[in-house]
């Protein structure tokens, strides 16, 4: 392989080539000046280097992508672009004029930039039209708004980005791709505002896909194409290699704070990404499941309802790893936190080898106690306390076990610095604030909390969401050997690729009940893939 980081001062598509690297029938427009170029930008904190002398340039009509391992300095440098942090050195131009590091708050939007962040930013108890005008209206010093013509504008928007969304559903009520559809739409109408009819902004998209089922990737592909087709540039974060290089025109990979180099997507093999992300190849996943059809029976369920699931009855086998699966609102999503008790349950019984459980009943501490652990999609919502330290959060649940605590205060650090460097979170101090952790190594960090608890049953929904691709195949190595030694997994997850990685048997939901099981030679991504979109068919045919 050629030394990527050679080719870092690769500018890519430039005047003089103003097709290269684009995928299919997506043109790239160029015209002078990069609408974004960082140079020399450093940033610690600490005394850890999270940017290390980083150059990017982005180009007029280019949607770039942005990789990197888990901690490798992503989302600081986004940060530095949207002013939460001042860099300590580092310059920045936008469409060639300089702008002075670091940015004034908000002054980002006055520069035609804007981001989609993975919370996507809305508030969920207003209206959709509310949520795109929200900055407007809340700057409005009128009393009066005239919602009628804002009502009209808003359906012309959705309209040319063939968004057919309601402008008074509430953004509660609407589904999770049409939220991100909603999050772009705001954002690309904030560019316009500050750039007029020139549109050369920035629309940086950080891993905007990850709660996406693939038909909500692909619509979020679509109006990312027309975005650019429109002059205005695209900043890509993401961990998916697959998705980077169908939508990307060039990539730049850090790593460990630095470039590691920039090259034109479609030049570059996905073996070769991989390198240039993580340092090596990776080698061949090849888990060795055992054949679990003998094992004795760990968890019956029976009967469970809950606001989409309409009655489900399955069994998981001791070392069973059960994936579920389905479209997005079959509601298979919702059975980890059904059966935790996180959610409310509307009947349903879970029985284990010890005792029968009422689901409707059902509490995280009930489910606790009958050795059962989830490890939720949107760890920073639910899986954790950021302000605490790490060491807190990974002990939390066996603190009960180190008696009298401010006498094992020692322990627990050295216990939880050996769970971390198990699980290679990095950095590894358990002493470090978990917020500070970077979104991957927060994933990680969960992970190494519930897997020393050793529970019979542990529910994991999308288990590798914003995961590096290197740490991605590590847990998969990691459930599989939790697994093998008797733990039951279930694993909700609309990431097939992974359920035919880890999983022995997949069950396919379609309008709240199981449509498909698959097992054996049909736990293959495609196979998955396709029972998933014959599901609705599935589920009316019953
Ligand atoms: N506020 C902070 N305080 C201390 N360290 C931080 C802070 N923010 C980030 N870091 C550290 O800076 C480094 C880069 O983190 P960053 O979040 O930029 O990584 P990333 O590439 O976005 O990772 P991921 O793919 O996991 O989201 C990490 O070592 C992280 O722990």
């Amino acid at each position: 392989m050629t030394d990527r980081a050679s080719s870092s001062h690769d500018d890519g598509p430039g005047p003089s080539d103003p097709q290269a690297g684009a995928p299919s029938g997506a043109p790239v427009r160029n015209g002078g000046a990069p609408v974004v170029a960082l140079r020399g930008l450093s940033k610690s904190f600490g005394g850890a280097r999270a940017l290390d002398n980083v150059n990017l340039t982005i180009n007029r009509g280019e949607i770039h992508g942005l990789l990197g391992e888990n901690g490798s300095g992503k989302s600081t440098l986004i940060k530095v672009l949207a002013g939460f942090h001042a860099p300590d050195e580092g310059t920045l131009e936008i469409n060639g004029q300089p702008v002075s590091l670091p940015l004034a708050p908000g002054q980002f939007a006055t520069l035609g930039l804007s981001f989609v962040h993975q919370d996507l930013g809305l508030l969920r108890e207003l209206t959709v039209l509310e949520n795109l005008r929200m900055i407007e209206l809340a700057q409005s010093r009128s009393w009066r708004i005239d919602w009628r013509t804002e009502r009209r504008r808003a359906r012309e928007l959705f309209a040319e980005f063939d968004v057919p969304l309601d402008p008074d559903a509430l953004v509660n009520d609407i589904t999770e791709t049409d939220r991100a559809l909603l999050a772009i739409v705001r954002a690309v109408e904030d560019i316009r505002k500050a750039t007029g009819a020139d549109r050369r902004g920035l629309l940086v998209l950080d891993e905007p896909t990850v709660f996406l089922p693939r038909e909500g990737v692909e619509r979020l592909f679509a109006i990312t194409r027309s975005i650019v087709e429109h002059h205005a540039s695209v900043l890509f974060v993401g961990h998916d290699l697959d998705e980077v290089r169908e939508i990307t025109h060039r990539v730049t990979v850090l790593r460990d704070g630095k470039v590691h180099g920039t090259v034109v997507t479609k030049d570059a093999t996905e073996a070769e990404l991989v390198e240039m992300i993580i340092g090596r190849r990776l080698a061949q996943l090849e888990l060795e499941r055992p054949d679990v059809v003998q094992h004795e029976t760990a968890i019956s369920v029976k009967g469970l309802i809950g606001t989409t699931l309409a009655g489900m009855d399955f069994d998981v086998r001791k070392g069973e790893v059960l994936g579920v699966t389905g479209l997005l609102g079959s509601g298979f999503d919702e059975l980890p936190y059904l059966l935790f008790g996180a959610r409310s349950c509307f009947g349903g019984e879970l029985t284990t080898p010890d005792a029968t459980y009422n689901l409707a009943t059902m509490t995280p501490q009930r489910a606790l106690a009958a050795g059962i652990a989830l490890i939720p999609a949107d760890r920073q919502r639910d899986g954790a306390v950021g302000s605490l330290p790490i060491w807190e959060n990974v002990m939390m649940q066996v603190m009960g076990d180190y008696q009298p605590m401010n006498l094992q205060l020692r322990k627990m650090h050295q216990v939880a610095g050996e769970l971390l460097q198990r699980f290679d979170v990095r950095p590894s101090d358990p002493r470090l604030v978990y917020q500070s952790l970077s979104g991957g190594n927060q994933q990680k960090a969960l992970l190494a909390k519930w897997m020393q608890t050793d529970p019979g049953l542990i529910l994991l929904h999308e288990p590798t969401q914003g995961v590096d691709v290197g740490a991605r195949q590590q847990i998969f190595e990691m459930l599989s050997a939790a697994a093998e030694g008797g733990m039951s997994i279930i694993c909700a997850s609309s990431d097939y690729e992974q359920l035919a990685a880890i999983c022995d048997r997949v069950l396919v939901v379609g309008n709240g009940r199981i449509v498909r099981e698959l097992t054996g030679s049909d736990v293959v991504k495609d196979r998955i893939a396709e029972q998933v979109y014959n599901s609705v068919t599935l589920a009316e045919a019953e």
